[in-house]
C-alpha cells in the first residue's frame, strides 16, 4: 500500500510509526510527502484510522493530504481525522459545548465579523487600528496561563495586559460574543484549552480518542495549541511535529515555534531527524536562497540539492521606473514566458508580494494586458460584500442570537431601519433583557414582548420542562436514547414522562456522557416511534423549556420525521438564554448555575435530575424576567412596527431550514429579501451570489439532515482560509501575498515590490522585526521550481523616489542575470 517514492531518509521517517519524532528539515525536502506516507505506514501497523490526527495549516493541505492517501487507502481516508487547528476545536466544542456551558448552537464569527464588532464596543472608526487591537485581544487569550483557563476566570483579568480601560472593553467584547452564541478563532482554542485543563471528565474522554498525532508546520504553532496536542498525544506517545524554522512567519500573530519545540523535547523526548535533498528547485535558485539565508541572524537549516538537480536558469532582477511600469514588465514577462504557447499553464505562474496593494496594481496591470489572472480578492471571496450579506441572512436564520448578522442584514436591502433605530433598540434593550434579534421573530409581536406567551404559560398554563439525552451531536447521524419531562400546571409540576429508546447508532463516546451502554438500552429502550407518539402527545400545545436545548429540539423534531412521524410545530424557549439575559454570571451551564444560584436539585447529566434543576431554575429566572415585562412592551411599542414584515419571513426561512436543502433555502433568501434584486445589475456582485448558490449546491451533502449540512456549510465558509482557494487548476496567474503562498509551488514565481519599506515592510523593521521579514523572503523565494523574477519601483504613486530592497544585495549576485539595472542595485 507504499507510495514507493521516498528517499532512504524520508523512508526512514515514514517508518518510524511508534513513539514521538521531530522532523525539522529545510524547505523542499518532501516534509509533505513523508507526513501522508506516515499515515499509510501506521494503518498498516494495525493503528486503526478512526485513532489517527493529522493537523495541518490550512484547509488546502488537509485536502491534499486526504486527496494524496485516497490513491493508496481510498477506504480508511473518510475515518481520518485530518484538520486545522479551528477545525478540530470547532468539532470538539460541537461535542461538549452543553458539558461545558457554551451554547450548543455557537456560530464561528470570522476576522472580519470580529474585527467589526471591535469597533462597535471600542468606538473605532478607523479598520487598522481595530485589527491592531483585535491582535491584542487574541494575544490575550492565546497566552492565557493555566491559572486564566476558566469561564469563572475575571474577563477584566484575562485582558489585563491591555491597560484597565481597554480590559474593560474588552470583557465586553466577550460578553456580546458569548450573548450572540458566537465563537471567535482564538476562543476556539482557548475553550478547548479551558476544557481539557478544567473539566476531568471532558478530558479523559479526549486522552484516549487518538493514538497516532502528527503536526505539521510546526514552526508557525503556539504553546496554546501544542497544549492541546500534548493533551491527545501523552497516552499512546505517537507524536510526530514536523516543520522548518527557517520559514516562521507567524511570530507576529503569536507563534512562538523554539518554545513549543523545547517543550516538545521535553515532554515527549522525540527522535529527532532531518531531511536533506530538496526536490523542488534548480540548483541556481537553491543555491540563490541559501545564500539569501546566510543573512539570516540564526540560521536553522541547509539547503542540499537532490541529485540529478537541473542548473537552471540565473534570477531575473528588475528595476522599474514606477509601480505601473513594474507591473507592465511583470507582464511583460509573463507573456514572454507563454510564447506562442496554446497549452501554456497560466496556474503554474505566480505573483507574490508583501501587501495587498501590490497584487492590486499587478492585478490591475495584468488585466489590462489581457493576462488570465486571479487576485487575492477574488480568494476572499467569502469576504466579499455581498456574499457577507447573504451569509448573514442564513447565519441568523440558523443563530436567532446573532445580532451581528442581524444588523449586517439590516444593511442591504434598506428596510427604512436606521442606525439610529438600531441603536435606540440594542441600547434599551440591556436593561430590560431584549435583543435586537428578538424584532426578527413573530413571538415578539403578539403582545409586545417576546416572553409574553411563556409568563402566561407558567402562571397560568402548562410548561413541559425536558432534557434528552442523544449518541452525540449530528441531527443527521445520531439519535436521542432518553427523554424526561415533567409537565408544570401554573408553575406546580403535575406528571412526569420518562422513556428510554432502543438505538440504532451506538452510543459511543456518549455513554461517558449519560452513562446508558447500547446493551442497557437494547434492554431497556423502546422503539422510538412509539416513544415519540408518547411524548408529544404528553407535551399537547405545551410550549416545552430546556437547558441549552436549541440542539436538542432539532434532535427529536429529526428523529420523529425518520421514524415516520411528522412532528407538531413545538414552541419552545432556552433556560441558557434567559440565564443569560437576566442573571449576571461567569458561567451558564446548569452546574454553575445551580451552584451560584444554591439551588437544591443538582444535575447529575441523568435526564429526570438535570429536569428537576431546569425546573428550579426556571422557578429563579420567572420574576426576572417578568418584572421588565413593560419594559420590553414599551420598546416593541416604539420601534416594532419598521420590523414586523421581517420577523414573519425570518419563521418563514427557518421553518424552511428544516425542510429544505440549504441552496433551496438560500435561493429563497436571497429573492424573497430582495438582496438579489438589490444587486441586481452590479455585473460582479450578482455573478458572486450566483457563484455562492452554486458553491451551496456543490458542497450539500445529501446524506445530513439540512439543517446539519447548513451549519457545515457555514462553518466551511468561516473556516475556509484564503490560503484554502489559491487553486491550481483554474488557469490563471494567482496574485497573493507571500504569506498565502506558505506550502505551495510554481514553476515560474515572481516577486513584485521590492522595494525599501515595501519588503521588508516598513513598521516591522521599525518594531525589530527584520528577521522574520528576511524569512518571509526566503520563504517567497523557495516556492519557485524553474524561473525566479524579482521586481522592484523607484518611483512610489506619490513619486517619492525609492531603492531597491537591500535584500536583493543579500543574494550572491553571480546568480543574478546581468543586466544594466544592476548597477542600481550595488
Ligand atoms: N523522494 C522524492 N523524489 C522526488 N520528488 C520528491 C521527493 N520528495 C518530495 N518530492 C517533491 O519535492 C517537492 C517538495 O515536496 P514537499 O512539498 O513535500 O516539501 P516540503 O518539505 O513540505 O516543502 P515546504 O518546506 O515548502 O513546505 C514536491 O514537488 C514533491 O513532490
Amino acid at each position: 500500500m507504499y507510495s514507493n517514492e521516498l528517499n532512504p531518509e524520508q523512508s526512514a521517517i515514514a517508518g518510524h510509526t511508534k513513539g514521538a519524532i521531530l522532523v525539522l528539515a529545510p524547505v523542499g525536502t518532501g516534509k509533505t510527502r513523508v507526513l501522508a506516507e506516515r499515515v499509510l505506514r501506521a494503518i498498516d501497523r494495525g493503528i486503526s484510522p478512526q485513532k489517527i490526527l493529522c493537523l495541518t495549516f490550512t484547509n488546502r493541505a488537509a485536502k491534499e493530504m486526504s486527496a494524496r492517501l485516497s490513491q493508496y487507502c481510498p477506504d480508511q481516508v473518510r475515518h481520518l481525522t485530518i484538520k486545522t487547528f479551528h477545525g478540530l476545536c470547532a468539532s470538539l466544542l460541537r461535542v461538549e459545548a452543553r458539558q461545558f456551558g457554551l451554547a450548543t448552537d455557537f456560530a464561528i464569527y470570522d476576522d472580519a465579523d470580529c474585527i467589526e464588532l471591535v469597533k462597535e464596543v471600542f468606538d473605532l472608526a478607523d479598520d487598522r487600528e481595530a485589527q491592531k487591537l483585535f491582535t491584542e485581544l487574541t494575544k490575550c487569550k492565546t497566552q492565557a496561563s493555566n491559572r486564566q483557563l476558566s469561564l469563572d476566570y475575571p474577563l477584566e483579568e484575562l485582558y489585563a495586559l491591555l491597560g484597565k480601560d481597554l480590559a474593560k472593553s474588552a470583557a465586553r467584547y466577550q460578553i456580546i460574543l458569548q450573548k450572540r452564541h458566537a465563537l471567535d478563532f482564538a476562543d476556539l482554542v482557548f475553550y478547548v484549552r479551558a476544557m481539557l485543563e478544567r473539566e476531568p471528565v471532558i478530558s479523559q474522554r479526549w486522552a484516549d480518542r487518538f493514538d497516532f498525532v502528527q503536526v505539521d508546520e510546526v514552526q508557525d504553532t503556539h504553546l496554546s495549541e501544542y497544549g492541546i496536542v500534548k493533551h491527545f498525544a501523552a497516552k499512546s506517545g505517537n507524536l510526530a511535529m514536523i516543520g522548518d524554522l527557517d520559514q516562521t512567519i507567524y511570530e507576529w500573530r503569536g507563534s512562538e515555534p523554539e518554545q513549543v519545540i523545547a517543550q516538545f523535547k521535553q515532554d515527549f523526548k522525540p527522535t529527532e531527524y532531518s531531511l536533506t535533498w530538496n526536490y523542488r528547485a534548480t540548483q541556481t535558485l537553491l543555491n540563490a536562497a541559501s545564500g539569501f539565508a546566510d543573512s539570516f541572524e540564526h540560521r536553522q537549516t541547509t539547503i542540499s540539492p537532490s541529485p540529478n538537480c537541473e542548473l537552471g536558469e540565473l534570477i531575473e532582477v528588475h528595476l522599474a521606473e514606477d509601480e505601473r511600469a513594474e507591473a507592465e514588465w511583470i507582464g511583460t514577462q509573463i507573456r514572454k514566458l507563454a510564447g506562442d504557447r496554446k497549452d501554456f499553464s497560466y496556474s503554474r505562474v505566480a505573483v507574490l508580494a508583501r501587501n495587498h496593494k501590490r497584487t492590486e496594481v499587478v492585478s490591475q496591470a495584468l488585466q489590462r494586458m489581457e493576462i488570465p489572472c486571479v487576485t487575492v480578492e477574488k480568494f476572499q471571496f467569502f469576504m466579499r460584500q455581498e456574499v457577507k450579506d447573504a451569509l448573514a441572512y442564513l447565519r441568523l436564520v440558523l443563530n436567532p442570537f446573532d445580532v451581528g448578522s442581524m444588523r449586517r442584514m439590516l444593511l442591504r436591502p434598506s428596510r427604512g431601519i436606521g442606525e439610529v433605530t438600531i441603536k435606540a433598540v440594542v441600547e434599551s434593550g440591556k436593561d430590560c433583557g431584549f435583543s435586537l434579534t428578538d424584532m426578527a421573530s413573530s413571538r415578539t409581536f403578539i403582545d409586545g414582548d417576546p416572553f409574553s406567551e411563556l409568563l402566561k404559560a407558567y402562571s397560568e398554563h402548562t410548561i413541559i420542562v425536558f432534557d434528552v439525552e442523544t449518541t452525540g451531536f449530528s441531527v443527521s447521524q445520531d439519535e436521542v436514547v432518553e427523554i424526561a419531562a415533567i409537565r408544570l400546571v401554573a408553575g406546580q409540576a403535575q406528571a412526569e414522562f420518562h422513556a428510554y429508546i432502543a438505538n440504532t447508532v451506538g452510543v459511543g463516546d456518549s455513554e461517558r456522557i449519560h452513562g446508558h451502554s447500547d446493551r442497557f438500552l437494547s434492554e431497556n429502550g423502546r422503539p422510538a416511534k412509539d416513544v415519540f407518539h408518547e411524548f408529544f402527545a404528553f407535551v399537547g400545545d405545551a410550549m416545552l423549556v430546556g437547558h441549552n436545548v436549541s440542539f436538542d429540539i432539532k434532535m427529536v423534531t429529526a428523529q420523529a420525521q425518520k421514524t415516520g412521524i411528522t412532528p407538531p410545530k413545538l414552541k419552545w424557549e432556552d433556560t441558557l438564554e434567559l440565564a443569560h439575559r437576566f442573571i449576571k454570571s461567569e458561567r451558564y451551564s446548569l452546574e454553575a448555575l445551580s451552584e451560584q444560584l444554591k439551588l437544591v436539585n443538582l444535575p447529575t447529566h441523568k435526564a429526570m435530575d438535570d429536569v428537576r434543576t431546569t425546573i428550579e431554575l426556571l422557578a429563579v429566572l420567572i420574576p426576572l424576567v417578568s418584572r421588565k415585562a413593560d419594559y420590553r412592551q414599551a420598546l416593541v411599542y416604539r420601534y416594532g412596527e419598521e420590523f414586523e414584515g421581517l420577523a414573519k419571513q425570518m419563521d418563514d426561512w427557518r421553518d424552511a431550514s428544516q425542510a429544505s436543502r440549504p441552496v433551496e433555502l438560500l435561493y429563497k433568501l436571497i429573492m424573497e429579501s430582495e438582496l438579489y434584486s438589490y444587486y441586481r445589475g452590479q455585473k460582479n456582485r450578482e455573478q458572486n451570489l450566483v457563484e455562492l448558490v452554486s458553491f451551496f449546491k456543490k458542497h450539500d451533502d445529501l446524506n445530513l439532515h439540512p439543517d446539519t449540512s447548513l451549519r457545515n456549510l457555514l462553518e466551511l465558509t468561516v473556516l475556509a482560509k484564503t490560503l484554502d482557494q489559491v487553486a491550481q487548476n483554474d488557469n490563471q496567474v494567482p496574485i497573493v501575498t507571500v504569506h498565502q503562498s506558505k506550502g505551495l509551488e510554481f514553476d515560474s514565481v515572481f516577486i513584485a515590490g521590492v522595494t525599501e519599506g515595501e519588503f521588508p515592510n516598513y513598521f516591522s523593521v521599525r518594531d525589530n522585526k527584520l528577521e522574520e521579514e528576511k524569512r518571509l523572503f526566503y520563504v517567497a523565494m523557495t516556492r519557485a521550481k524553474q524561473r525566479l523574477f524579482i521586481s522592484a519601483y523607484s518611483k512610489d504613486s506619490r513619486d517619492y523616489s525609492k531603492s531597491p530592497s537591500e535584500f536583493i544585495n543579500e543574494i550572491p549576485l553571480d546568480l543574478i542575470t546581468e543586466k544594466p539595472e544592476n548597477k542600481y542595485l550595488n
